[in-house]
């Protein structure tokens, strides 16, 4: 029996309170077995945590994280623009591989800003999966199926495969990796696709994630083709259920919120991705009011352009307090809970929490920073002067994926470059 001692440090209690303690966590079972008074615990390895804070691994609860390899490719654009003339065209070109280079990197760039687990929608997910796995990160994967554009033949091979994965791999990586049924978004895949496909997902128990409500423009035709609130559409789907998590949720009314909170439908908020698309302002606090369950996702890194989500709870908080006019919207607390408690509730994963019987996956950041000074609220500092940089170590199930910056699990040298010389052959490709 091999453990794991985190010591020498403050820890960041679920209740959201700071104490000095260590934390004893099991390298066979991956769970945190004590968290005491220092000096009162031992391990076979130690992690030193001095001057640092122990918190829950973040849950990045939407993103798409081989996109790192388009990253930069198309700024300053709005999303129906971006995805048509940009990003669709040089993704029709990704081959396999490529998109393992570029999920090494982003899970590379994860573990070096503390997150532990990722909601994922994508497409060769094998790829994605084994990707993960060798990261030793937890993971919500998916096919992402698409109709719009395609023959009847080339929408049903879509969402049969977008089934297929995620019958076939869940519990992959030692049951670190979970799966969704993903229909792209109420707008891509056409409705009979919809009324045929989504009865089979929920009839296999599988959990739903989509992009839903993200901009204007995706409302409007919903409106003036079915006479409804996208929500309403999707709920007479039957794709709102306490399994599903939409992304973005954006231009939700108050009767989505409520059929949100109803249904136990959770929501992805991806505020630095809304900004920079100009998609809009999701109402945060009133979905949180309402009592839905709110997460943190980055998007990927062609619409934000990085993964940390320390950014994107400054983001979150910042954001969220302009859309309700209130500087106490949003507040720093909640934005912690939202990248850890809520991204895990909405992914299914014991974790987002520093307390004996959790997943032991956890980040340390290191205090010692002149932006980290002085110290009086230590939720504040993760909310807002944290940085992904002041990461010292990463924990995933027990197991240390970076130990002083160093990231274990991947050669970091030949991860980035292996992506550089795929993004740049992509391009070559999509040009031609
Ligand atoms: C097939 S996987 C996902 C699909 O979605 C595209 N995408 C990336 N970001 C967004 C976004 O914010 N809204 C909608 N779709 C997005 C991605 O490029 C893939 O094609
Ligand atoms: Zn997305």
């Amino acid at each position: 029996m091999s453990e794991l001692l985190v010591t020498g440090g403050q820890v960041l209690r679920p209740d959201l309170t700071v104490e000095r303690a260590d934390v004893l966590v099991s390298q066979d079972s991956g769970d945190i077995v004590a968290v005491d008074d220092p000096g009162t615990l031992d391990g076979d390895d130690e992690l030193d945590a001095s001057d640092g804070l122990v918190i829950p691994g973040l849950v990045n609860a939407h993103t798409h994280v081989a996109m790192t390899l388009l990253r930069g490719l198309a700024d300053d654009k709005p999303l129906d623009a971006w995805l048509q003339e940009d990003v669709w065209p040089v993704e029709a070109e990704l081959t396999a591989d490529d998109i393992r280079a570029g999920a090494e990197l982003g899970l590379v760039e994860m573990i070096r800003s503390g997150t532990t687990a990722l909601s994922d929608m994508y497409f060769e997910v094998e790829e994605i999966a084994d990707a993960v796995d060798q990261a030793g990160m937890r993971a919500v994967l998916g096919f992402t199926a698409v109709t719009v554009g395609k023959d009847d033949e080339a929408a049903r091979s879509d969402l049969e495969e977008s089934l297929d994965v995620a019958r076939k791999l869940d519990g992959a990586a030692d049951g670190r990796v979970r799966t969704t049924f993903q229909p792209h978004s109420l707008t891509t895949v056409g409705e009979e696709y919809l009324r045929e496909f989504v009865p089979q997902a929920l009839e296999d128990d599988l959990s739903i994630h989509l992009h839903a409500n993200e901009t204007r423009d995706e409302v409007t035709p919903i409106v003036d083709e079915h006479g409804q609130r996208p929500l309403a559409y999707a709920d007479d789907i039957g794709l709102l259920d306490g399994d599903t998590y939409v992304a973005h949720g954006v231009h939700v009314d108050d009767s989505e919120i409520d059929l949100l909170a109803e249904t136990g439908t959770g929501v992805a908020h991806c505020p630095a991705s809304n900004m920079k698309l100009a998609s809009g302002m999701a109402p945060v606090q009133d979905l949180l009011d309402a009592g839905v369950t709110v997460g943190i996702g980055t998007d990927g890194a062609a619409s934000n352009n990085d993964l940390d989500m320390f950014d994107e709870m400054r983001d979150a908080a910042m954001i969220g307090k302009l859309a309700a006019d209130d500087a106490s919207a949003v507040d720093a607390g909640t934005v912690v809970e939202m990248a850890t408690a809520n991204g895990a509730a909405l992914l299914g994963f014991d974790s987002g929490r520093i307390e004996t019987g959790a997943n032991a996956d956890l980040a340390v950041i290191d205090l010692d920073a002149p932006h980290l000074t002085p110290a009086h609220d230590l939720v504040s500092h993760l909310a807002y002067a944290v940085h992904g940089s002041d990461v010292r170590h990463t924990v995933c199930d027990g197991e240390v994926l970076m130990r002083d910056r160093t990231v274990e699990v991947f050669d970091e040298q030949a991860v980035r470059e292996r992506a550089s010389e795929h993004a740049a052959s992509l391009v070559e490709r999509a040009d031609d």
